[in-house]
């Protein structure tokens, strides 16, 4: 039976991130994918804008989608306003599955400009509605309302505990390299207090736009195949590296490049 899942994300026509990422990792992963499409982001020369969709085409798209009979998981990237969360967080209450929500509160390829209440609006309304958050530790930050960023291992995983309770959802925190430049730290929390570390060896690459997404999207394709939230986020860790060892630049006029999502097709 062929698993079918739902991305409600923007949209990034350079693939840096957003339902393009989503979209070939599912593929990638052998599901049946499907998209909402909440806005636009438009990049270039480390400028990001994003031109959010109408809440009334939103809905519609959500209305659209719901003809679909049941999806194994739903992952949700960006949104763009309070009424979008709100919107969104009303369409999940009727679902019965796995949620990922990846609360893109910023891009690497620059800061996006948030509605006043955004945090509040994720914290109230959506965070609860998820199975698993995957913020990196900016976004961490921005929902924590704090400005102490987390420099050791100890006060990662404070934040992290904190993070998990106010979300009232399990957490797949992207710490980065706090303690050394070789390694990338990820923490797992799940809603019962079991926690785990993932490391990988840090990979040097200009070529990382995406690695969020993609993590999230893994992350969601796991889950659909019926996988247990731990399993399914050490698999999803597993492919996300890969995916930036297999990195491609854009243009030699470019500086950074995107992963490759769907790199276990490469040799097809
Ligand atoms: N250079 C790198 N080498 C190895 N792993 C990385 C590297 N950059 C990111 N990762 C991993 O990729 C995943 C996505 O992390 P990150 O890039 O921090 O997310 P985001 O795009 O949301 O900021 C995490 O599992 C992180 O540990
Ligand atoms: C529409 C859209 N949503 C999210 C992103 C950012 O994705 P992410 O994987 O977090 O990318 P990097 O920050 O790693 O570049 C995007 N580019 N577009």
């Amino acid at each position: 039976m062929v698993k079918k899942v739902l991305t409600i994300a923007g949209s990034d026509s350079l693939s840096g991130g957003g339902l393009q990422d989503d979209l070939a990792t599912f593929a990638t992963e052998g599901l049946a994918a499907f998209s909402v499409i909440t806005g636009i982001a438009l990049i270039k020369e480390g400028e990001v804008r994003v031109e959010a969709l109408s809440s009334a085409l939103l809905k519609e798209q959500l209305a659209s989608v719901d003809q679909v009979d049941q999806f194994d998981a739903i992952k949700v990237g960006m949104l763009q306003s309070v009424e979008q969360v709100v919107i969104v967080s009303d369409y999940l209450k009727n679902y019965i599955g796995p949620v990922v929500v990846d609360p893109v509160l910023s891009f690497k390829e620059g800061e996006l400009s948030l509605e006043p209440g955004m945090v509040d609006a994720y914290v109230n309304y959506l965070l609860p509605l998820a199975t698993i958050m995957t913020p990196n530790v900016k976004e961490g930050m921005a929902l924590l309302e704090t400005t102490e960023k987390p420099r050791s291992k100890t006060t990662a995983l404070t934040f992290a505990k904190a993070l998990c309770q106010r979300g009232r959802c399990s957490l797949y925190l992207k710490v980065g390299n706090p303690v050394n430049d070789e390694e990338y730290l990820d923490l797992f929390f799940d809603e019962n207090g079991h926690r785990s570390a993932f490391r990988h060896h840090a990979v040097t690459t200009t070529n990382g736009h995406g690695s969020g997404c993609t993590l999230s999207a893994a992350l969601t394709a796991q889950l659909a195949k019926g996988e247990n939230l731990h399993d399914a986020a050490m698999k999803a860790a597993d492919f996300t590296q890969k995916a930036i060892e297999n990195g491609y630049s854009l243009s030699a006029g470019l500086p950074e490049g995107n992963v490759l999502p769907n790199w276990p097709l490469l040799d097809k």
